[in-house]
């Protein structure tokens, strides 16, 4: 059993790097693993925002985190992704507030949850984990680019192997299985982040972003699945902590050297393999555009 545990919980981010001075988002902050990300960011001398869509259970966190790192640069701003009219709201004051944003990990996700539509009719796997996540940093593109050097992460999934992009059934209206659905918007964080990459390259904008697998994680992911939930009990030894969790997030945001691997896929703290999907330019680039269509952003 500890070499199982062993197995599945490896990779750690070994850089020593500090933060003083430089400012951080992390969404879905209060809980799992972009609450512990969000700690040791703050342990390492960052101002970081917490982006939750529940204000209350963000300022216990905060306060949690402040007493732990002895940071008090620990901020709580609401950001519901479900709701493009929250994210704007909160890239407007974000960028009314900060002169800078160095690190910017969009972590938040929902997995398996029954068909539901988001504020502005997207399925709530795609609206949440993939078109929340793009408009927010599209919103945020400008300050990152002035913060250069600066890192984007996004949190998808070895699930994402799963994943399809069905451009004839984007919302789920024509069929919907919440599983897939959860491994669709995956896919789609990895062809984001591969597309964004390419882009930010061609302008050589200094901005970096990664995409990462953070393993199998004990948190409330499993909360919408009673299988998954008696799964996760059952494995809860061998299955990574948060706090574990979060180390390739971290490895992406702070590790020295790693530009040149912007649009690259990790996992344990390493280079990982992506799907056939996850490869194809072709599809990366019609999902960029039909994501900005969507999203009511102009296409260049
Ligand atoms: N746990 C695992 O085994 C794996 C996790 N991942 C990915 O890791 C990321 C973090 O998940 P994890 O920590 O495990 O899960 P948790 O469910 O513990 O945390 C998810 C976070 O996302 C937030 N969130 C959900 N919906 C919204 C929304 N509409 N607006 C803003 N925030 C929202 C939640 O807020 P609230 O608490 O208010 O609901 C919560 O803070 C996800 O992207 C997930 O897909 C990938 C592979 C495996
Ligand atoms: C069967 C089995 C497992 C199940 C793994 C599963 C079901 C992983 C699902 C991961 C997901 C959904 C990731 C989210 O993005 C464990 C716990 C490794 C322990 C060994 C046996």
């Amino acid at each position: 059993a500890p070499q199982i545990r062993k197995m599945l919980s490896s990779g750690v981010c070994t850089s020593t790097v500090q933060l003083p001075g430089k400012v951080a988002v992390v969404t879905g902050a209060n809980t799992g693993i972009g609450k512990e990300t969000a700690k040791e960011l703050a342990r390492r001398g960052a101002r970081v925002y917490l982006a939750c869509r529940d204000v209350q259970k963000g300022e216990l966190v905060a306060r949690e985190i402040q007493m732990m790192t002895g940071n008090q640069q620990v901020l709580v701003r609401k950001l519901d992704l479900a709701d493009t009219k929250s994210i704007r709201a909160f890239a407007q004051c974000f960028l009314e507030e900060e002169k800078h944003l160095h690190i910017l990990i969009n972590n938040a996700g929902v997995m398996m949850c029954p068909y539901s539509k988001t504020a502005d009719g997207f399925e709530m796997h795609m609206g949440v984990n993939h078109l929340g996540h793009f408009l927010l940093t599209h919103l945020l593109l400008e300050k990152l680019k002035e913060s250069a050097p600066s890192r984007v992460v996004n949190v998808s999934s070895l699930a994402h192997h799963l994943g399809r992009i069905h451009f004839h059934n984007l919302q789920g209206e024509k069929f919907y299985q919440s599983g897939l659905a959860y491994c669709h918007s995956k896919l789609a964080n990895i062809l984001f982040t591969q597309e964004l990459a390419r882009r930010l390259k061609a302008s050589g904008s200094g901005v970096t972003v990664y995409s990462v697998h953070p393993g199998t994680v004990n948190s409330e992911l499993v909360r919408h699945s009673a299988l998954m939930r008696w799964i996760w009990r059952m494995f809860s030894f061998f299955i990574k902590t948060p706090q574990q969790g979060a180390q390739t997030s971290l490895y992406c945001a702070l590790t020295e050297g790693l530009e040149v691997l912007s649009g690259n896929h990790f996992s344990d703290c390493h280079v990982a393999w992506v799907s056939a999907q996850a490869r194809n330019e072709t599809v990366a680039r019609r999902l960029w555009d039909v994501s900005c269509d969507l999203l009511g952003i102009p296409v260049d």
